[in-house]
């Protein structure tokens, strides 16, 4: 899959776009990007709060199996999975904002001194990615709400900030996994002004 690294905000991104970033499953968007996505998105924060607490309340095992060796390890949900959230109308309508997809990937249990070693998260990037390209894949099949998407994703420089995961490891990932999907052109990697390369 082709990524383009551009310099600016991912926020700028257009009306319909899908926005990608890394995400913990204790149900806190508390800082760096995930910070202003609460803020910009609040309705959408509460869509990824209450993913999260359900799955903390029920404690639902799945199995990853890893991606190099093929050994199975066990977690719980949603550790390895993706959320799609869909543009909520009180963000959008309220607040002037873009009828934005956000992408949650769950690469880490938890954050902070809890985060996980970047090798776990790596791994659990694999499969966070898997399971968003077969979700878009089914999304763009039904075209459900998909009209104004320009067919691009557009994405953060995910793990590589508070995650402490450097970026090429993921974006290697990102282009390994997104490879031949259908339905995307390009992903768009948006990088802050005052990001060196
Ligand atoms: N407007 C903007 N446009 C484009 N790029 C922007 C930007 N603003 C910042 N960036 C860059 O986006 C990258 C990601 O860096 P981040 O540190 O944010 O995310 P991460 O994926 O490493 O870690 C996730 C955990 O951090 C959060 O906060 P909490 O743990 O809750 O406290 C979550 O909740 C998770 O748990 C860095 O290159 C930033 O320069």
């Amino acid at each position: 899959m082709k990524t383009t690294e551009i310099t600016g905000d991912l926020f700028d991104a257009p009306d319909g776009a899908v926005l990608i970033h890394a995400c913990n499953c204790l149900g806190s968007w508390g800082g760096g990007i995930a910070r202003v996505f609460k803020h910009k998105y609040p309705s959408a924060y509460k869509f990824y709060y209450n993913h999260c607490r359900a799955l903390l309340r029920e404690k639902r095992p799945h199995t990853l199996l890893n991606s190099q060796t093929n050994d199975p390890k066990i977690v719980n949900l949603p550790l390895g999975t993706a959320l799609i959230i869909p543009p909520q109308a009180q963000d959008y309508s309220i607040r002037q904002n873009k009828k934005h997809w956000i992408v949650c990937l769950f690469t880490s249990r938890a954050y902070g001194r809890g985060v996980s070693k970047p090798d776990v998260i790596l791994e659990n990037s694999v499969h966070a990615i898997r399971d968003m390209r077969r979700q878009l894949e089914e999304l763009f099949e039904h075209e459900d709400g998909m009209e104004q998407w320009d067919g691009k994703v557009y994405s953060c420089r995910f793990n590589s900030g508070l995650f402490g995961v450097e970026w090429k490891a993921s974006r290697k990932i990102l282009e390994t996994e997104l490879d031949g999907m259908v339905g995307v052109e390009e992903v768009v990697v948006v990088r802050p002004k005052e990001e060196i390369e």
